[in-house]
């Protein structure tokens, strides 16, 4: 069965987040969602990438970015990129949908949530932060043109007390906390990775049954490198995480690497080049392939978690087991038990392949030639502006551009 006028919907605005995007379509597809998926891209969005999401997505819709321009309160939140989460309103235009689940870029699905769009605009669920609001990482919305011209009246009207969509969309449904139970989305449908370890106990007992993944805050899972022998995400020293924030993360290495990374267009083979590295350019974006002969020390060593942690698999595992393995241990092993035929979800899904996996029986060729994956962003030219705010905030860069061997040189060029 599947349901045509109802989809998920998620936002991409460049195509760094379009690696998200593109994660949390396929963990759609591999649950096997009856809706249809469709994403929000703006302009700058490389015509390469949207190749890519179209594999993934039934539908690939430009819209313009909108901004919330609203500095004080995005830098209250230490957040200044959010204003253009605005752009999510778009997601109201989408009238040719009855209902639709919005989901940030930065989610994943640990199962199939299609039961979601039982639920009435507008259902979301309580945010870590502050539980009397609501996150808007997942959300059920009514598409209207209605409403959508009500919220960006509101938007200009009394902005946005964060600076970004979720302060804009509580003021706006601001009878979410009190009038309807059923519109509280329960917390294992947008699980923070970083709530895991505010209530650790709540998580033991409730997590084994998170729904979706909601990786906020700035650290992206698209920030960590991966190592695709070992399975793991690598910490350096700008990124660390609990054991179970980083098990997520695998997680969406996992699928990452076996169902995104075949669909970007083929890199030179490896092993045949001598070459060390490859990349694939993007827009903003260098995704590289690295042969590194790093010791398995340097990532990160997981202790046995035998209730709550991830497989790690063999590199002999086919690509699609690979995906349907990408579960945490506790289903695993449950399956293992009584062998998956005798589970019907499961014993259907090899034959249900979305044509975007039959690409992936590349992946092993990939697997094998290089171990460390990571994605770039190619860094911007800081703006004269950016570098006076720098001065001014005190935060000079004293090992680099700001050493007084540089500054001396800027002082002598101007003297003389
Ligand atoms: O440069 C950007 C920034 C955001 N997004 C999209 O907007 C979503 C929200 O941004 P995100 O970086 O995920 O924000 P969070 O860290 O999740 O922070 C919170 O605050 C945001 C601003 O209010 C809300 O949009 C989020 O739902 C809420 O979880 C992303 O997932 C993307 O879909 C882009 O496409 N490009
Ligand atoms: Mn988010």
């Amino acid at each position: 069965m599947s349901v045509t006028d109802q989809a998920f919907v998620t936002l991409a605005t460049d195509d760094v987040y379009c690696q998200g995007a593109l994660v949390l379509g396929q963990s759609l597809r591999n649950h096997r969602t009856s809706r249809k998926l469709a994403v929000l891209i703006t302009p700058v969005v490389s015509s390469g990438m949207r190749s890519v999401l179209h594999s993934v997505f039934d539908e690939v819709i430009e819209v313009d970015a909108l901004d919330s321009a609203d500095s004080v309160r995005l830098a209250l939140l230490q957040r200044p990129e959010l204003g253009v989460t605005f752009t999510k309103l778009h997601c109201w235009t989408l009238t040719h949908y009855s209902k639709c689940v919005f989901m940030d870029a930065d989610t994943l699905v640990l199962c199939n949530v299609d039961e979601l769009f039982d639920r009435e605009e507008f259902s979301a669920a309580p945010d870590s932060g502050w539980p009397d609001c609501f996150n808007s990482g997942v959300f059920v919305f009514r598409p209207s043109l209605k409403t959508y011209n009500l919220l960006l009246q509101f938007a200009e009207e009394h902005g946005s007390f964060d600076g970004g969509d979720q302060g804009l969309l509580n003021s706006f449904f601001s009878n979410w906390a009190t009038t309807d139970i059923d519109k509280h989305l329960p917390f294992i449908y947008n699980l923070s990775s970083s709530a895991v370890y505010t209530y650790v106990p709540a998580f033991n007992h409730f997590g084994r049954d998170a729904k979706v993944v909601h990786f906020l805050g700035s650290a992206k899972p698209w920030n960590y490198k991966y190592n695709l022998q070992t399975r793991r995400v690598m910490q350096d020293g700008t990124t660390s995480g609990s054991l179970h924030q980083l098990s997520f993360l695998a997680l969406w290495w996992n699928i990452y690497s076996a169902s995104i990374l075949p669909l970007l267009e083929k890199p030179q083979k490896m092993e045949e080049s001598e070459a060390e590295e490859c990349k694939h350019t993007f827009n903003g974006v260098e995704i590289i392939l690295k042969k590194v002969d790093r010791p398995v020390a340097n990532s990160l060593q997981m202790p046995a978690l035998p209730e709550w942690t991830y497989e790690t698999y063999p590199t002999t595992c086919s690509p699609e087991e690979l995906i349907f393995k990408a579960q945490p241990v506790c289903e695993v092993e449950q399956r293992s038990s009584n062998a998956h035929l005798s589970e019907p979800d499961r014993s259907s899904e090899q034959h249900m392949l979305h044509p975007a996996f039959q690409k992936t029986s590349k992946l092993n060729e990939v697997t094998y030639a290089v171990s460390e994956l990571s994605i770039h962003l190619k860094p911007e030219e800081p703006s004269a502006e950016d570098e006076r705010r720098k001065w001014e905030e005190g935060r000079m860069d004293y090992m680099g551009k700001d050493a007084f061997e540089h500054i001396k040189r800027k002082l002598d060029a101007f003297l003389y």
